[in-house]
């Protein structure tokens, strides 16, 4: 049994001494797979948060982004589009036996996308370790990012298998319902499972779910992380996919699970739900409130980088820090 467990909301960090006269001397950016990005934050591979034109603002603007998989045909073109205008590709990939055939068209058609993630439930299974040993064995240029998972051990094998990443989080999502339905998963420990998952980790890990304020950012990134992926903080924009709605004059944005009734079209093995949230204007907003947020961290941790976040210390404030507050 894992003792001592904590989530975001239980964890602040302490400050140390400030080494700059000004937080925009703070340096956001993360390398991934040799390729150097703004922030360390990814929006989530979901039809309600990316599509190819979000897909190609990130791309275009030094932000890492990675494509769902939820229109397969479409990945050939796209991965020719982006590379045909000096941008990298990073799309998704299942696990099912067309996925198959799906790496070896890209291959007939000497496309190498720069980054590959498979992106399923359960990741410590056979069927991605074979999956990563087939990208790997065929498209061995490209970056392969392996999920999700919750263990050291999952990591362990997923990185022996030739995974250059791996993803961390089984059901701390907002539109998760992974827990309740099977009783499994990482969520209301997300952070104490990336702990646990970093202690094995030799490459890099995203921290995927769970992330409800900027501040959650820099907790990922001091438990080990090296990226967080975010769907929620990301549905509500403009510029997401999802359709928008009115309601007694406010706008509000549709964020649906890749595994709902709605993204699967059936009520089979449902593991995910749709919601709504607040409309809240342009996507570039945000990115950018959350690049100065994650300088402003940097400056308490003392630092001029990311990587000072990695050492500072913090203490365990159960279910406190917000104080009866709302977010915002
Ligand atoms: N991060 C998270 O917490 C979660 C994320 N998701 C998201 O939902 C989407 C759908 O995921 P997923 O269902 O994996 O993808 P798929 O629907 O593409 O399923 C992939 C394959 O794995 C099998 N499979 C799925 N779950 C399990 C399991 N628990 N045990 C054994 N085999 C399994 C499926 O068969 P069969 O359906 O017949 O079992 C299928 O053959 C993904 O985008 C994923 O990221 C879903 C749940 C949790
Ligand atoms: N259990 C489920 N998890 C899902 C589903 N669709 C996506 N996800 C995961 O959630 C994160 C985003 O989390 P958020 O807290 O930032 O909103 C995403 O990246 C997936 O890993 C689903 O249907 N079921």
């Amino acid at each position: 049994m894992m003792e001592n467990v904590f989530d975001y909301e239980d964890i602040q960090l302490i400050p140390a001494k400030c080494i700059v006269n000004s937080r925009s001397e703070c340096d956001t950016s993360v390398v991934l797979g040799g390729y150097t990005f703004k922030i360390p934050v990814v929006p989530a591979n979901m039809q309600t948060i990316i599509d190819e034109k979000v897909a190609l603002y990130l791309a275009e603007n030094n932000y890492f982004y990675i494509m769902h998989r939820f229109e397969p045909e479409a990945r050939i073109t796209f991965t020719k589009d982006m590379q045909h205008r000096g941008l990298i590709a990073s799309i998704s990939v299942g696990v099912k036996p067309e996925e198959y055939l799906f790496i070896d068209q890209l291959v007939e058609e000497k496309l190498v996308p720069e980054f590959i993630t498979i992106d399923i439930a359960h990741g410590h299974s056979n069927a991605v370790i074979n999956m990563i040993q087939y990208i790997k064995e065929k498209l061995p240029k490209s970056f392969v990012i392996a999920g999700n998972v919750g263990t050291p051990e999952a990591v362990r094998e997923l990185e022996h298998a030739g995974a250059d990443a791996t993803k961390v989080g089984i059901g701390p999502g907002k539109v998760c319902i992974t827990k309740i339905k099977t009783g499994f998963g990482t969520g209301g420990w997300q952070l104490a499972a990336l702990r646990w998952c970093a202690k094995a980790a030799s490459k890099p890990l995203i921290a995927d779910g769970g992330i409800r304020t900027h501040g959650d950012i820099a907790k990922s990134i001091r438990f080990g992380a090296t990226m967080v992926m975010i769907g929620s903080l990301f549905a509500g924009h403009e510029e997401s996919p999802g359709v928008t709605v009115e309601q007694d004059g406010k706008l509000y944005k549709e964020y649906f699970g890749s595994a709902s009734e709605y993204q699967k079209g059936e009520k089979r093995n449902v593991e995910g739900k749709k919601m709504f949230v607040e409309y809240k204007g342009h996507l570039q907003d945000t990115l950018t409130e959350m690049e100065q947020d994650l300088q402003s961290s940097i400056s308490y941790a003392g630092g001029k980088h990311l990587q000072a976040i990695r050492n500072v210390d913090y203490v365990v404030v159960k279910n406190s820090i917000f104080n009866g507050d709302h977010v915002y």
